[in-house]
């Protein structure tokens, strides 16, 4: 081919390349905006659902002070996550309504959708992230004993608490009964269903120890003065709470998470977490 031939060529591919850039760039210019959904594909979400009910329900065992605790005189829940469930619902322009639940059906009652969200002291557990989704934390604690004032100086320790002499009421279905189980061989380890009535058992001698969360522990020991909550801050396992949501909806999800981050920024978290803690 000759050189002359080459340029030709050139020049029409050139041509041709021009004239295609040319027309596919005007239909761009002139096509309509396309609107979110369209180019995105937005996702389904319980969030909506909640926003157009009007209300968003709460599970909640309403059995663990100062996180959620039904109250029998006013028949109402109190608490530090009940506060958090009413600023969320708040923020979200919706009504609250709390589903009461139990330790042992928690998971259960989420799977089987009585519930939006679980609030009241539900620790973050690796298993319970298989099966749900966890916000993220919003406070530290650990397992400790709740003991009565009397034995101040008898449990010093773990191996002081597993002996076979000693008595250990625990609520069943938490994170309380597996960490008694796992760790306490030696001592009589008792299971009473109402976790509120374990407490009045340390103090009057039917139980001597109650394993617990040091939060718990700390409350119970403020309000009743023949208890008392010693290593609380040298507690036997270091764990978080968090909110406890159906898995696989990231929007729901993220919003919380938002919402949290919000709440501490703002100080708002932390108005709450004064009122009901030391
Ligand atoms: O399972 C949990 O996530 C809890 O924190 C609940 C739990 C428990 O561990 O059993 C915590 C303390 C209360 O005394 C009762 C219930």
């Amino acid at each position: 081919m000759k050189r002359t031939d080459n340029n030709w060529l050139t020049f029409v591919l050139s041509f041709i390349l021009l004239v295609g850039l040319l027309v596919s760039g005007t239909a761009a210019m002139s096509a309509e905006p396309k609107k979110g959904p369209e180019v995105y594909g937005q996702v389904e979400s319980r969030l909506d659902a909640i926003m157009k009910n009007g209300y968003i329900r709460v599970g909640t065992t309403g059995d663990y002070k100062p996180f959620s605790y039904l109250n029998p005189t006013t028949g109402e829940y109190e608490g530090h996550d009940i506060d958090l469930a009413k600023k969320l619902a708040d923020d979200l322009g919706v009504k609250v309504v709390f589903v009461k639940t139990t330790w042992p059906t928690l998971m259960d009652d989420l799977l089987a959708d009585k519930y939006d969200i679980a609030m009241g002291g539900i620790t973050r557990t690796l298993e319970r992230a298989k099966k749900a989704q966890l916000s993220h934390p919003y406070i530290n604690f650990g397992k400790s004993p709740l003991i009565r004032m009397a034995d101040k100086d008898k449990y010093k320790s773990l191996a002081d608490i597993d002996q076979p002499n000693v008595k250990i009421g625990v609520n069943p279905g938490g994170t309380n009964e597996k960490f008694v189980r796992a760790n306490l061989k030696n001592a009589q380890i008792i299971v009473f269903e109402k976790n509120l009535e374990i407490p009045g058992k340390v103090a009057s001698g039917e139980v001597d120890v109650m394993i617990t969360d040091s939060i718990e522990a700390k409350s119970y020991a403020k309000e009743d003065q023949r208890l008392y909550a010693p290593l609380t801050d040298q507690t036997f396992t270091k764990s978080q709470m968090g909110f406890l949501m159906p898995r696989g909806d990231f929007v729901f999800g993220n919003w919380v998470n938002v919402w949290m981050e919000e709440m501490t920024l703002k100080g708002d978290l932390e108005k709450i977490t004064n009122k009901w803690m030391d």
